[in-house]
């Protein structure tokens, strides 16, 4: 089932078209990524989810039904652009928004309490939040957004601005919010977090849906029938023995210690596995192959790259 569904959203600024009739659609419980270059249109769009900014036209349904102003109190939003009062405790301001959001103060008490030891921030609640770094702050922000349970997540860059590992425990956050039952969407240029935390993703290239799926499927898929040859030998005489069963030779140093190389092939159409494996054995001492699995960084490039050559 679906939590959320975009419908051919399209929204203008003036004479900027930053969103093209984009429609989405993302399955509960989930985790969802939207990716895209600066200026795609992905921050437009969690403002238009969040009923911040209305779309020129199309809609956006939660639940199978168009979301109104009341369905607002369902969805946890992190802004990219985070504001807190400077002057206020760390802790005061913390139970400011959770009251505001309608939790009874002993349970925002309590329920803040926790999150801070998880975050091993608990000593900052007297601080002042212009005493708090940036990275400092952005963890109190996500706190703030997720402590009243929403069933909807949507955090915008939530990873800006954080360490590795802060980024980490950031993660393991939104998966065990993910086990608790909440869906996520985020916006983010991070690739890596995509691959280890993603479900699905759209990716939007100027204004446009260019790519939305399944991220392991999207990772099988899209470069298609390539393959990691580990090896020890020669690089040249292997890729001019393999020229007649493939093409998009590249070679990476696979590991430094025992001086074997990695050949990352596309298998051309209508060849079998099994003969470009006997020709390399011919030429190189095989160590073992696999399936390349493209990663996201790659996918992204290209995508955006293949999109723009056609526009
Ligand atoms: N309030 C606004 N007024 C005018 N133009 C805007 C406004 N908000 C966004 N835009 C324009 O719309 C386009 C999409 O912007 P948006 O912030 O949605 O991109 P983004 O994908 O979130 O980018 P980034 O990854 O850099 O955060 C940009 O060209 C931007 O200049």
């Amino acid at each position: 089932m679906d939590i959320l569904q975009v419908e051919n959203v399209s929204k203008s600024y003036s004479s900027h078209r930053a969103l093209d009739n984009v429609s989405l659609s993302v399955p509960e419980g989930q985790v969802y990524g939207l990716l895209g270059p600066n200026g795609a249109g992905k921050t437009t769009l969690i403002r238009i989810i969040n009923h911040i900014t209305a779309p020129d036209s199309g809609r956006v349904l939660l639940d199978g039904h168009q979301l109104t102003e009341a369905d607002v109190c369902h969805i946890g939003y992190l802004p990219e652009e985070r504001g807190l009062y400077k002057k206020m405790k760390v802790g005061e301001q913390a139970l400011f928004f959770a009251r505001l959001k309608g939790l009874p103060k002993h349970e925002a008490t309590r329920s803040l309490r926790e999150w801070f030891e998880r975050f091993d921030i608990l000593d900052w609640w007297d601080k002042k939040v212009e005493e708090l770094s940036k990275g400092m702050a952005q963890k109190i922000q996500f706190i703030i957004t997720v402590l009243h349970r929403p069933k909807l997540l949507i955090f915008d860059e939530p990873f800006s601005g954080f360490d590795p590992i802060n980024a980490e425990l950031l993660k393991n956050e939104i998966l065990r919010l993910k086990e608790e039952g909440a869906t996520v969407i985020f916006s983010t240029h991070n690739m890596a977090s995509v691959e280890e935390i993603c479900d699905n993703i759209t990716l939007i290239n100027k204004s446009r849906n260019i790519l939305s799926g399944n991220v392991e499927e999207i990772r099988r898929k899209y470069f298609g029938n390539r393959y990691d040859l580990l090896y020890e030998g020669d690089d040249r005489s292997l890729m001019e023995a393999l020229q007649s069963v493939g093409n998009e030779f590249e070679v990476t140093a696979a590991d430094q210690l025992q001086g074997r190389r990695r050949l990352t092939f596309h298998l051309k159409e209508g060849v079998g596995l099994r003969d470009a494996i006997a020709i390399a054995n011919d030429s190189v001492r095989l160590a073992g192959i696999s399936e390349s699995i493209a990663s996201m960084n790659d996918i992204f490039i290209r995508a955006v790259r293949e999109d723009e050559s056609c526009r």
